[in-house]
């Protein structure tokens, strides 16, 4: 027997009963479900990470959707738990859907929904931000003012990377990977290479191509030397090239330990890498050892191998900049990634269709406009054969 966890109530009488494993940011979500006869249970238990047995008591014996967090483990246990419930929705309040088996959840007939697009440009302004802070050393150099170190300028204190005319390389040149490349390419006029397993046509196109005001054009036009791009045939050839390497690929079976030793190896000593992705993308225990033999290259990390513990010797690193996950957290996307949560449940208790494009969801984040009577994003719709629309 399961033990009860603490929640809080909102519409008590609705007809549809709506768990959401955590309080999310924003209110719009609330009266988006409370409007449409929903009764919502938030969990208040105060432990960050639920275990099944948690998630199992908030289900209960009915339950028509579930909103849950990437830190749950989704799959046979809580899918047929919900399944039993009568429950046929749940979305995670996140893009990375990687803790999700979609298997068991197309099993049980359980729609899964995810957030993209929302939160793409603050993603990538977060990875945008760790490739300034290790380029100019910028925690290092906190840490140095702070301990009453500095006593005057020198020639050789806390000298960076120029990150102009160098190259970014991004692996996983998708929606956040494309914005990560653009900002660095516009913002700091640096030369792309990519590797994706998809032409990024849009990015190239964004860099020179023929159109007149693409910003290779714009750069030529101004007398300035305009930047290059390059789709690389292996990532080896994006390790090999690139002065600051993004990561920003989903995690799979494809893409655990893309980063590994060897390929670590191959990297410039001073080369900076950027992991805004999954933790599991880099072997993290290679990883450490080689922050302690290259003291030049540099890293900035958003998440990690085990999450919430980083590997032995890790935070020791001062050639390493750690935060806790938070790529995603600026308040409009966090609102908005709990909107498009809260309709990918709504749409589907209310048989609505599928929306037809996940990477077009702004129509639903329009706070005064009703959302389209669709699900944002459900990502085994085809799976379970549900229809999609563009209203
Ligand atoms: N740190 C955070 O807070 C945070 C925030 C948002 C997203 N993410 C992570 O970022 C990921 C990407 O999000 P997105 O919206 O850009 O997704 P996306 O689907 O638009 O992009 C992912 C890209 O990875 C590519 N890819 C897949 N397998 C690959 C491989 N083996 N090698 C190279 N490229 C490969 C895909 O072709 C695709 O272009 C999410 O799945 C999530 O895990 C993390
Ligand atoms: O996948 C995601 O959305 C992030 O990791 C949290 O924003």
């Amino acid at each position: 027997m399961a033990k009860p966890v603490s929640i809080e109530v909102w519409n008590p009488n609705g007809k549809y009963r709506v768990v959401s494993t955590k309080p999310m940011p924003g209110t719009r979500w609330i009266n988006l479900l409370i409007q449409n006869d929903c009764r919502l249970e938030i969990c208040t238990e105060k432990k960050t990470i639920l275990s099944i047995q948690d998630i199992i008591a908030l289900i209960g014996d009915k339950c028509d959707g579930v909103i849950g967090q990437l830190t749950e483990d989704w799959g046979e246990e809580l899918f047929s738990a919900l399944s039993r419930a009568g429950g046929k929705a749940f979305s995670n309040m996140a893009v990375g859907y990687n803790n999700v088996d979609v298997d068991a959840a197309n099993k049980y007939g359980v729609a899964v929904g995810n957030t993209p697009g929302v939160l793409t440009e603050t993603t990538a302004e977060l990875a945008a931000s760790l490739s300034l802070a290790a380029a100019r050393r910028i925690v290092e150099a906190d840490e140095f003012m702070r301990a009453g170190l500095y006593d005057g300028w020198l020639p050789h204190l806390f000298v960076g990377n120029l990150l102009k005319g160098q190259t970014v390389g991004v692996i996983g040149a998708g929606r956040i990977g494309s914005a990560y490349a653009r900002m660095m390419v516009e913002g700091f006029k640096m030369n792309l290479i990519y590797y994706d397993l998809y032409q990024a046509t849009r990015l190239e196109k964004f860099v020179t191509g023929m159109l007149p005001l693409t910003y290779g054009a714009f750069l030529k036009a101004s007398g300035e030397t305009p930047v290059t791009w390059k789709r690389a045939s292996t990532m080896d050839e994006v390790l090999q090239e690139a002065d600051i390497i993004s990561l920003h690929p989903i995690l799979d079976k494809t893409t655990y330990h893309l980063v590994n030793k060897e390929r670590l190896s191959k990297m410039k000593k001073e080369a900076i890498l950027i992991n805004c992705s999954r933790g599991p993308v880099i072997d993290e225990t290679a990883l450490v050892e080689h922050l302690k033999h290259n003291p030049m290259f540099r890293v900035g990390l958003d998440v990690f191998e085990d999450e919430p513990f980083m590997k032995p010797g890790l935070a020791e690193q001062k050639n390493a900049i750690v935060v806790p996950h938070i790529a995603s957290a600026s308040k409009w996307t966090r609102e908005g990634m709990a909107t498009l949560a809260a309709l990918n449940v709504l749409g589907k208790i209310k048989g609505y269709p599928v929306w037809f494009d996940g990477n077009r969801v702004e129509p639903f984040l329009n706070e005064n406009a009703r959302p389209p009577a669709a699900c944002p994003s459900i990502v085994n719709a085809k799976a379970l054969g549900l229809p999609s629309s563009k209203l």
